[in-house]
This record gives structure tokens, C-alpha cells and sequence, in this order.
């Protein structure tokens, strides 16, 4: 490995957490949320007299930070709550809390954990006066963690049509659309049943393009999706005749008008309803490459929106640091690329693996040879699909390091196994799970000849 690599790989890992400490759900809240006197104040100066009951409810990874910050600043104003997130963080976050209750779901697949919690959401806010405000905390795994199925059907069908879609490639705006239209939680019902309080969400994105009736399926946003929509989606992936009769027939009911449609725009109940973004991945890239330029790198943000097979991801980018290698473009090095966004993985295969371990292999196999480049990806959660790792860095000497090794990278690319292949060949970002949500970021380096100097 040759120092320039090594220097390279340091660098794309220093960014990585940079971006991550970016998305702090606790900074984030309380840059966006300020008291004043008796009326809290939203960051575009939106203000909120609180003069009833304040209820503090929310579901996602990074909603246990969310809550502990609004807890410190409301304190004993906070009439009552519960957040759902999930149960490997619920140790870091219950002994700090002590209005508004914790409790542990899991995720990716829903349980009946999340239905405990979901119900437990719904009853919080029911009831309430157009007095009361409602605070509602949702950011990424929302939708695993918490749920209210409709009426006759089961969580653990809802959990297995959702697995199976994503291991079939759908995207989070396809997989939440089927969510919504299978829930009294999402798509815009929590909203309707906090109705006549007023309702502020805040909300980490994790979202690829920041569409907040996505964020954790939109509990509290207007949903523009249709049952029609949810029946196309499953039937895209091939997966129609797999459905569950009990699903089935609430998707047709729906279409036929028997049962009513998830809350739409336009719908009087929004009207006492504040959505607001105040963590994301383009603000997290924004700090990365703020980070980069102080550390005397010439930088450029791609992309905040990076989609696809993360396989083909991976070839782009190591294309595109071959390029600023050899030609200096699009700016030449000493030099930092950032993208962020959320690829996806077709899994074909039966190894085990994340979308950021694959795209970084799949990198790694388009940069043998290339020297003073490294190529990281990381989910900002700290877990890349079901592993214990953010995600992986590579370098140009990768591949020539896993030859050594008797280990083929094309063969455990093929097989879905990326994550096995980290684990020998080296190469794991482990961060552990880190409480926040802002999806995925990848940091391309390239170095000039000494990068000491
Ligand atoms: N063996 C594998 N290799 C690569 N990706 C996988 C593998 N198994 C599952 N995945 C992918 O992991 C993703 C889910 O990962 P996860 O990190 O839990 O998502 P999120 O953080 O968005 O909730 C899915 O896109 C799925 O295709
Ligand atoms: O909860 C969800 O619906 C999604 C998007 O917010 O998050 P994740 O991909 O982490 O499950
Ligand atoms: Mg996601």
C-alpha cells in the first residue's frame, strides 16, 4: 500500500464521521427550536403558544436525541409521550428521559414491538384540544419502529412484503407508498388522529431528495399516493401473487372505494400542522466539505441525490476519481468528491452484505491498480443493511491485497457478500449504531504525489 493511499483512506474516514457528527439530532433541534417565554419558536420564526397539554411523540433512529433535546428544553411543560426507536439504543437514552417514555422496536422488519409502540403513539395524541400542541419526532426506520396495521392485517405480513420488496429493489418511495396504504399510523393518519391540537413535526431526513411524505412513511404529511399506486408497486417487483389474501384485499377494497383513502392534500387537519426538515444529507455534505477545504482539499459536492444499483454506483465514482487522477477534472487533486444519496441492491445472491459495503467493492474492483485514490461509504446510522458496520473503504490496492488472500472480489460482488469480503480483506467503518439518520455518504479522495508534505 503506498503512503499516498493510506493518507487517502484516512482522510475519506475523518470525513465520513464529520458528516455524521453534521447530523446530531440533539444540535439539530436545538438550532431549529428555541423557547420564548410561553410560546415555542420554529426556525422560520413560525410561533406556537403552548397553553394546553404538550405531547412529545415520534418513531426513528435518531428520534431518541430528538426527544432528549426537546426534553431539555421543555422540561416539566412536557405533559407526556413516547418515542419509539431502536432497542439497541434504547439504554443510551432512557435514563435521560423522564417525560416523555422510550421504547425499543426493531428494524429493518416490523414486530409486534412496533405495534405496541404504534399504538402507544395514536393513544398519546387522541383525545386532545385545539389547545394542546402535539410535537412529533420522525427520522429514518420511522416506519419499522412504529406501526398501527389497518384493521385485519397482521405486522408480520406487513414486515415480510416490505423485506421482500427491498430485497427486490424498490425504492423508499415505492416500499412507503405499499406502508401507507396499510396503516392507521403513516401516510398522514397520525395527523388526523392529534386533530384539533397543533402538530409540529421535526424531521431527519434520510430521504433521498427530502420528500417529507416519505420520511418514516410521513405520519403527519399530506399523502399525494394512492392504493392504486400501492397495487402497481407490488406488481412492478413480481410479487402480486405472493401477497397475503388479508392484503389483498384491503389494497382492492381501497381501490373500490370501501375504505377510506390515507389523509390527502387539501385535508382541513393539515391546516393546524407544522412539517419542518432540520437535518439532512445535503447539510451533512455541506459540513463535509467545509472539513475538506480547511484541510486544504480541492472539493465538490456531486450529488446529494445518488441512486441506482450500488454496484454501478461504484464503477461511476471510481470512474470519476480516475478522471480528477489523470486529467485533474473535474478539480485536480489534492482533491475530495462527496456524494450522498441512498443506492439500492438487487440481492441475488446469499452472502451478506449492505449497499455501502457493495458499492465500495464494486469500487475497489474498478480501481486495481490505481494509486493515491480511496473511495468510502458509510450509512450515516452506523448500520449498513443488516450488518454491524457503517460501511467500508477502498483504496487501489484492494484488490490486489484480497488476490493475496486466495479471495476472488468478483466472486463474493456476485454473491452479495460484501461484507464478508471487508471482513478479510479489511476495509470495515464501524462506528457502532450512532443515533442519527441523514442516509448514506461517500467520500472520494485523491491525493497529490506526497500527501504529507
Ligand atoms: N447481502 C446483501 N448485500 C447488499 N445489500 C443487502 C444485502 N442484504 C440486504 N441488503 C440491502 O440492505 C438494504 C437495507 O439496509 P438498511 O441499512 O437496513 O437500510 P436503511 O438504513 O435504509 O434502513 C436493502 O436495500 C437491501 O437490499
Ligand atoms: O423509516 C423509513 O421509512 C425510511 C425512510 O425514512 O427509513 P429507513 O430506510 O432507515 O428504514
Ligand atoms: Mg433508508
Amino acid at each position: 500500500m503506498s503512503e499516498a493511499s493510506e493518507h487517502a483512506r484516512m482522510i475519506a474516514v475523518t470525513l465520513i464521521l464529520e458528516g455524521i457528527s453534521a447530523a446530531d439530532p440533539v444540535k439539530a433541534v436545538k438550532n431549529f427550536l428555541k423557547l420564548d417565554g410561553d410560546t415555542l419558536v420554529l426556525g422560520d420564526w413560525t410561533r406556537i403558544p403552548l397553553k394546553g397539554k404538550v405531547i412529545v411523540v415520534g418513531s426513528g433512529k435518531a428520534s431518541g436525541g430528538m426527544a432528549l433535546a426537546v426534553e431539555e428544553m421543555l422540561g416539566n411543560r412536557i405533559t407526556g409521550g413516547v418515542v419509539s426507536i431502536p432497542e439497541e439504543l434504547v439504554e443510551k437514552y432512557s435514563g435521560s428521559l423522564s417525560r416523555v417514555k422510550v421504547v425499543g422496536a426493531t428494524h429493518p422488519r416490523a414486530s409486534q414491538k412496533s405495534v405496541e409502540a404504534g399504538q402507544r403513539i395514536v393513544e398519546s395524541v387522541r383525545g386532545l384540544s385545539g389547545e394542546d400542541v402535539v410535537i412529533a419526532l420522525f427520522s429514518g426506520g420511522g416506519s419499522a419502529l412504529a406501526e398501527l396495521p389497518v384493521e385485519g392485517v397482521g405486522i408480520d405480513e406487513i414486515g415480510e412484503l416490505s423485506i421482500k420488496l427491498m430485497k427486490a429493489g424498490a425504492n423508499i418511495v415505492e416500499l412507503n407508498t405499499v406502508r401507507k396504504h396499510l396503516s392507521r399510523l403513516k401516510g398522514g393518519w397520525l395527523a388526523k388522529h392529534a386533530y384539533p391540537a397543533t402538530l409540529v413535526a421535526l424531521m431527519i431526513s434520510d430521504v433521498v431528495g427530502d420528500r417529507m411524505d416519505i420520511i418514516a412513511s410521513g405520519p403527519t404529511v399530506p399523502d399525494p399516493t394512492t392504493y392504486h399506486d400501492a397495487v402497481n408497486i407490488v406488481k412492478k417487483y413480481g410479487l402480486w401473487e405472493e401477497v397475503p389474501q388479508s392484503i389483498k384485499k384491503i389494497l382492492e377494497d381501497g381501490i373500490a372505494g370501501k375504505i377510506p383513502e390515507t389523509p390527502k392534500p387539501g385535508d382541513p387537519v393539515f391546516e393546524k400542522v407544522h412539517n419542518r426538515i432540520i437535518a439532512s444529507n445535503i447539510i451533512s455534505l455541506n459540513a463535509m466539505a467545509s472539513k475538506a477545504r480547511e484541510m486544504g482539499y480541492n472539493t465538490v459536492i456531486l450529488t446529494s441525490m445518488l441512486e441506482g444499483e450500488a454496484r454501478e454506483a461504484g464503477k461511476i465514482l471510481a470512474a470519476i476519481a480516475k478522471e480528477v487522477l489523470k486529467t485533474g477534472n473535474p478539480v485536480p487533486p489534492p482533491a475530495v468528491i462527496l456524494a450522498g444519496g441512498e443506492t439500492t441492491v438487487t440481492v441475488r445472491g446469499r452472502g451478506t452484505g449492505g449497499r455501502n459495503q457493495e458499492l465500495a467493492l464494486s469500487a475497489a474492483i474498478a480501481l486495481k491498480g490505481e494509486q493515491r485514490i480511496a473511495i468510502a461509504s458509510a450509512g450515516s446510522d452506523g448500520r449498513d443493511g443488516p450488518t454491524d458496520v457503517a460501511g467500508a473503504v477502498v483504496d487501489g490496492y484492494t484488490y490486489e491485497k484480497a488476490q493475496k488472500l486466495g479471495l476472488s472480489p468478483e466472486a463474493y460482488l456476485e454473491n452479495n457478500d460484501s461484507y464478508s469480503f471487508f471482513q478479510k480483506a479489511g476495509g470495515h467503518i464501524k462506528t457502532g449504531y450512532t443515533g442519527t439518520n441523514v442516509n448514506d455518504l461517500v467520500v472520494i479522495v485523491v491525493e497529490k504525489e506526497n500527501p504529507w508534505e
